[in-house]
């Protein structure tokens, strides 16, 4: 497999190269994660089933939109050897610190760049779950059938049982009614293990799951599972301030993402799936 991909990548490239050595990248759940050493140098190498091919398209076209606002591993190559589809990528020497002033700008910079609809021109992968992206025209629509209402149909084709789920989505007015939102390229999938940064300490956003949304999406992410300092918050802020609201509609937001891990892994993030609809229908009748 490693000499086919590397005669595929020698095509793409318009070098002759070897292959040297794969050695595996910890990191990643959904795929596995290779550094493949030639002898025109290292690529970041991710494999999956051939079926899985699209995906890796979808993550492809994502890094190339993101590349017009934001740092991120140059896309090189995205094809199928055997068994496997995978993706190559740059090669890049990650740290887990660096600028979080600049990675705040860089991010408001990315959601400045827009779209006239919301949605992307495919559907991609949020996880190993099927994100549906058809444009749209209203957010508050978009948000409801392509996210919300999409996880909870999954949730009821998985059988697992959620309450509520019909009130919360009818409810949906009072989180977003009156709240104005530009279509924005999103990252879509913006926790703390998608952020790294360079030896010089510039950041480096990896493995989208782009659309044109609210950029507070993002943003709420970043809340969900931590690790984002208060001078990457504070860097935001600075550069495009969030509208009044933001921290109500937040946990909407964050429900999209934790019925996502209810539906991929289930045990515990059902219960904290439930508890979430749960709060935000107390937080409406408040
Ligand atoms: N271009 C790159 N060069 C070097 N290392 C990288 C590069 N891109 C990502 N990595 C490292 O590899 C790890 C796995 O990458 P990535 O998150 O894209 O894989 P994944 O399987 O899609 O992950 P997940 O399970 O979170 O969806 C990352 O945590 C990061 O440390």
């Amino acid at each position: 497999m490693w000499a086919d991909i590397c005669s595929q990548l020698a095509a793409a490239t318009g070098r002759p190269l070897q292959f040297h050595r794969a050695d595996v990248v910890a990191g990643g759940d959904i795929n596995e994660a290779w550094r493949l050493r030639t002898s025109a140098g290292d690529w970041f190498v991710k494999l999956n089933n051939a079926f899985r091919h699209d995906m890796f398209e979808a993550e492809r076209a994502g890094l190339a939109a993101m590349a017009r606002g934001i740092h991120v591993p140059s896309p090189v190559l995205c094809g199928v050897s055997g068994e496997h589809a995978f993706l190559v990528l740059e090669w890049l020497d990650l740290r887990h610190r660096g600028d979080e002033v600049a990675l705040g700008r860089q991010l408001a910079q990315l959601h400045r760049l827009t779209a006239p609809h919301f949605g992307w021109p495919h559907d991609n992968t949020i996880g190993a779950t099927p994100q549906p992206n058809g444009w749209m025209d209203n957010w508050q629509d978009f948000f409801r059938e392509r996210r919300l209402g999409h996880q909870f149909a999954l949730a009821q084709r998985h059988g697992i049982s959620l309450r509520n789920t019909r009130l919360l989505l009818d409810c949906l007015p009072a989180f977003l009614g009156d709240h104005h939102v530009v279509p924005s390229l999103l990252h879509g999938d913006l926790w703390g293990g998608n952020a790294a940064w360079l030896a010089d300490g510039s950041p480096v956003l990896f493995d989208p799951a782009c659309y044109y949304g609210d950029r507070e999406t993002d943003l709420a992410l970043t809340s969900l599972f931590g690790g984002f300092s208060s001078t990457f918050y504070e860097a935001y802020h600075a550069t495009w301030p969030l509208q009044p609201g933001f921290e109500r509609r937040r946990d909407l937001y964050n429900l999209y993402h934790m019925a996502n891990h209810a539906n991929m892994f289930g045990g515990g993030y059902i219960q904290r799936t439930q508890a979430m609809i749960d709060a935000l229908i107390v937080n409406i009748q408040a």
